[in-house]
């Protein structure tokens, strides 16, 4: 495949892809906004070397991967304008889409050919390059969104790429992908948020965490989840994330007038019909495994 790869925004992905993709490249480079991040990204072997800017990185390079926070994207995207260059294949692993290709129409005037956005339906909650692990996306998704302009060379590439490290890729349209992951991703997360934020208020009167269990760790393990990757996702897919805040209020009144007019019928429909659902995903996702 190709011969140097550079990786920007060292991080849980883009180091956790470094890792994996040795076998690819004669030479990894890496760029990362934090120093301290990308020296250790260097000392533990993750890449060959670091770069402090993203346009030295990248200009000498057949494939890059944009790993950062998804509003750092389009600042990105104008540091490289200059040093674009045909014969290299860029993509991105951002978690939002339509933001990241708008970015990149007001940047270039119309989406790159050999700029291939792209998703790995796969994380974790630590951050940083110290977090990475080469088998992170393991038969997991990669959801890419070309366009119709997306050159098919680019494309393969990018495909053969993150099947090398293990995904499943797919494609989807970009709108709908948002649409998705905010349904999937992006509301647990504000939910998550809330609870721990309420709930460490009450905490500092009541001292409630010390009889905290499975329960809350299980409902909140995505709250330990980075606060700029989020504040970026979460203002990047306003709009479905809103419709879908707007449900679920819905939905909260519900159960809450149920277990006011302590209507058990119902309450224990609305649980078993919850239930069921969680076992459809735990299905579908353990035959995804299989
Ligand atoms: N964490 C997840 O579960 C997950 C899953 C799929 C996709 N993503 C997406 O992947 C991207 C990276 O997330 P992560 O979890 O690896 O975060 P991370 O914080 O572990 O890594 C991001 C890295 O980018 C660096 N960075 C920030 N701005 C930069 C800039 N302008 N130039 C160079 N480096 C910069 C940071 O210093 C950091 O090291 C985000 O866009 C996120 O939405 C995250
Ligand atoms: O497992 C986690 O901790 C994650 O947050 C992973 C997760 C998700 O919500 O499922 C988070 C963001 C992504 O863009 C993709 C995956």
């Amino acid at each position: 495949m190709s011969r140097r790869l550079c990786v920007i925004g060292v991080g849980l992905i883009g180091g956790s892809a470094a890792r994996r993709a040795r076998g690819l490249f004669g030479e990894i480079i890496g760029v990362d906004a934090d120093s301290d991040n990308l020296e250790q990204a260097e000392a533990l072997g993750v890449i060959d070397r670091g770069c402090d800017h993203p346009e030295q990185g990248a200009e000498t390079a057949d494939f890059v991967l944009i790993a950062t926070p998804v509003g750092a994207i389009e600042p990105l995207f104008r540091g490289l304008q200059p040093v674009w260059r045909s014969d290299c294949v860029y993509t991105d692993v951002g978690s939002t889409k339509g933001n990241v290709i708008e970015a990149a129409r007001r940047v270039f005037g119309k989406v790159p050919g050999n700029f291939i956005p792209g998703h790995p339906i796969a994380g974790a909650e630590r951050s940083g390059v110290e977090a990475a692990d080469s088998g992170l996306f393991e038969g997991k998704r990669v959801i890419l969104t070309p366009l119709p302009d997306s050159a098919p060379e680019a494309l393969a590439r990018v495909e053969e790429f993150w099947t090398y490290l293990g995904a499943k890729v797919e494609q989807m349209e970009a709108g709908r992908h948002d649409e998705v992951l905010a349904a999937t991703s992006h509301l647990p997360h504000v939910l998550a948020f809330t609870l721990a934020r309420m709930l460490g208020r009450k905490d500092e009167q009541a001292e409630i965490f010390r009889y905290a269990a499975g329960g809350f760790r299980d409902f909140t393990r995505i709250a330990s989840s980075d606060p700029r990757m989020w504040l970026d996702i979460c203002r990047a897919n306003r709009e479905p994330l809103l419709q879908l805040l707007g449900e679920y209020e819905t939905a909260l009144r519900e159960v809450a007038a149920l277990i006011r007019s302590d209507d058990a019928g119902r309450l224990y429909a609305c649980f078993s019909e919850a239930r069921s659902a969680r076992e459809k995903f735990l299905q579908l996702t353990e035959n995804n495994h299989a």
